[in-house]
């Protein structure tokens, strides 16, 4: 049977709802109460949870799918693609050094298992972030943990991201080390011991591989996790903005793109997850974060897509998928409470591939 996933609980949800404040919504309403019932006042806010799509907006995003189908990256330029992604990278950190992800503040509120793994016994712990780029885990994670014995792996295929990591002034190598890594690889660092780590941060570094690759992304995360340690993922979904954003010759294949800057990204489906992680790891949670977020001076409406997962390597004796107690959900709802968090990869595409004016995203778009 094809492993399911199951939602977070109810009482999650209310938690984290008043835990979570938009400081940037003029009204302040928590994450996930920010319902659009009456479509009149859509403009009254910068952010609305739960966006619905009608047909008419699918059928859209398959219409723009089709558009770009028609016009795929040239042939002769793929592989050149596929063999310079590190590169392109490198350049993205030289030019924009961490000046340009915002810290994942929100870390605490999206995954407070991790706070629970890191922090319960208070003893020393183990967490790889990988596709580190500036460490905009890394240095949160080590400044708002209460355990002084956490120490912080973060790593990166862009040596240039892991050297804008090893020159912030906040890195310790006491509490954490930064080195190159290719996820995608055919092997676990040296640098760490096979099923050392107590828990993996995957924040947008998936979508950045080949999808051939995936498989051996897989097999490093289950050979790098102790028993019983915790994955938590997020990454953009299929459908996002920035996928139906995307202009001619920028697709590689299906749902995989290059930006005009030479990275990659791919957009996932909830079921693609499933199959990814459920043959290894559990899942805890794999939830879909539809977002409508406004430009209330321009009138724009941006339709955001998220992933957001937990797994974790089943403990000796454990089936993998999805334990058999709890309920098993793949679609999104107004329970999914995967509210809170957002990523600043909107601007990663460049202008030509945006239809939007410089400056489209409200502030809440930079949490
Ligand atoms: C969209 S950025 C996200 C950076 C960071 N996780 C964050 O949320 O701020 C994607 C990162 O993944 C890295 N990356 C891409 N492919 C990778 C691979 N195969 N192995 C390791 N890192 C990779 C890129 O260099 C880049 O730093």
């Amino acid at each position: 049977m094809e492993p399911a996933v199951t939602p977070t609980t109810t009482e999650d949800i209310k938690k984290r709802e008043s835990s979570s404040r938009d400081v940037n919504s003029p009204s302040s309403a928590p994450f996930g109460g920010r319902l659009l019932v009456d479509e009149s006042t859509v403009f009254e806010q910068n952010a609305w949870d739960h966006a619905t799509w009608g047909e008419e907006q699918e059928q859209h995003a398959r219409n723009e799918i089709a558009r770009q189908n028609l016009n795929p990256v040239p042939q002769e330029l793929v592989e050149t693609y596929h063999a310079e992604a590190a590169e392109n990278w490198n350049k993205f950190y030289t030019k924009n050094e961490n000046k340009f992800f915002k810290d994942r503040h929100w870390l605490r509120i999206e995954f407070p298992e991790l706070f629970d793994m890191i922090e319960a016994e208070a003893g020393e712990k183990n967490v790889m972030e990988i596709g580190c780029g500036a460490g905009n885990t890394m240095f949160p994670l080590i400044i708002e943990s209460k355990n002084p014995k956490l120490f912080v792996y973060a790593c990166d295929f862009s040596s240039t991201a892991v050297d804008v990591v090893k020159n912030n002034t906040e890195y310790d190598p006491k509490r954490g080390k930064a080195f190159v890594w290719d996820l995608a690889g055919d092997d676990i660092p040296p640098e760490v011991e096979p099923e050392s780590m107590d828990v993996l941060v995957l924040i947008f570094v998936l979508s950045a591989l080949h999808p051939d690759r995936w498989e051996h992304a897989m097999n490093n995360l289950y050979k790098l996790l102790k028993p019983g340690g915790l994955i938590v993922f997020r990454d953009y979904g299929r459908y996002d903005m920035a996928q139906l954003r995307f202009k001619k010759n920028r697709l590689l294949s299906d749902n995989f793109y290059v930006r005009g800057d030479g990275t990659r990204v791919y957009f996932f489906e909830s079921d693609e997850i499933v199959k990814l992680f459920g043959s290894r790891f559990t899942i805890d949670q794999n939830a879909v974060d539809r977002r409508l977020i406004v430009n209330r001076l321009r009138k724009v409406k941006m339709y955001r897509v998220w992933l957001q997962g937990k797994f974790r390597k089943p403990l000796a004796g454990q089936a993998p998928g999805v334990p058999s107690e709890t309920t098993v959900r793949t679609d999104e709802s107004a329970e999914d409470g995967v509210d809170g968090p957002v990523d600043t990869a909107l601007s990663l595409d460049t202008p030509s591939d945006s239809p939007l004016p410089s400056g489209a995203a409200t502030p809440s778009l930079e949490a």
